[in-house]
């Protein structure tokens, strides 16, 4: 019987993900064995990982541990995952995406955005999300926030903030559905390229045949395609997580839908467009929507930010 290796990091989000894929493969009449492991991203927690400073920071392992045969796959979320991967790697499957949206979670169930209190303080160390609060909620305070989401809560749990914006999707799958007090729509407080979505990656190296056994039991096609108009957004614009940049499409019979853009660091400026496009070729209208936003101030801001960071 084929057993099929897989590579995850270590922390509960990680492993649910993983688990879930370890599951459609045995669905399908496969072994799996996971081998977890802590990337840099898990360790280095007193910097946002825009000041890290190096791309791949919660990847790098999980590759190496590919280009050496250890594993077949590694699971990851799809929006950890630069732009554009080191040689030789690639993803080959994506599973069917969660909801995409950002939520508000908090100890304080009637606490509102936009309530009478003059000023709430939200926990995040995203450059996108710190920026798209200062751009539509310009009265809300923020503190830098990281490490996992058990550690986040728990720090939410101790006061340091009011509230945390964390991905839904990974709210739903740890199972804190019960602290959302605010579902930001996507189309206003747009989400990150990826984001909800688990991308499994291999080494060119993986033999054709297991590679399609691997993405037949895993791929979702509709997912696929919206993943590869943002992901090639995301690369025109030659961008990872340390920019504030966003996007999100969405699939409407052979036409796809993808609406994104950037902001500056503190918000002062933002750009977001919606264009559409055929199902044939995800990457151009990925890539236009880049080169538009480039092109009207965006480069401007790029080469800001990297000055200011
Ligand atoms: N940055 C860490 C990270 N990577 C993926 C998710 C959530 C799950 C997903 O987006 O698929 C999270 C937590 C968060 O940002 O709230």
């Amino acid at each position: 019987m084929t057993t099929i290796t897989i590579g995850t990091r270590k922390s509960k989000l990680a492993m649910w993900q993983t688990e879930t894929v370890a599951r459609m493969l045995e669905a399908h009449g496969l072994k799996t064995k996971i081998t977890p492991i802590e990337t840099r991203g898990d360790k280095i927690l007193d910097r946002s990982i825009a000041k890290i400073g190096s791309k791949g920071v919660f990847t790098e392992e999980l590759e190496e541990q590919l280009a050496g045969g250890l594993t077949d796959i590694a699971v990851h979320s799809a929006k950890d995952m630069q732009s554009t991967l080191p040689p030789g790697f690639e993803l080959i499957a994506y599973t069917e995406r969660e909801k995409s949206h950002d939520v508000l979670v908090s100890y304080q169930s009637d606490l509102r955005l936009d309530g009478p209190r003059s000023t709430i303080v939200v926990g995040t160390s995203s450059v996108r999300r710190v920026a798209l609060l200062r751009h539509f909620y310009p009265q809300v305070q923020t503190v830098p926030m990281r490490g996992n989401l058990q550690t986040r809560l728990r720090k939410l749990e101790d006061g340091a903030c009011d509230a945390l914006i964390l991905a839904f999707a990974g709210v739903t799958r740890m199972g804190y559905d019960d602290l959302i007090v605010h579902d930001f729509p996507v189309e206003q407080f747009v989400p990150p390229v990826g984001q909800g979505c688990i991308a499994v990656e291999a080494s060119q190296s993986l033999p054709e045949d297991k590679r399609r056994l691997i993405r037949a039991c895993l791929n979702h096609h509709e997912t696929e395609l919206v993943m590869r108009a943002e992901r090639a957004y995301l690369k025109t614009l030659e961008g990872g997580c340390s920019i504030p940049a966003f996007a999100h499409a969405a699939l409407h019979g052979d036409t796809i839908s993808l609406t994104g853009g950037l902001a500056n660091l503190d918000g002062s400026w933002l750009l977001c467009k919606t264009r559409s496009g055929s199902t044939e070729d995800p990457e151009h209208l990925g890539s236009s929507l880049g080169w538009d936003i480039l092109e009207n101030n965006g480069r401007e801001v790029l080469a800001a930010i990297k000055a200011a960071s």
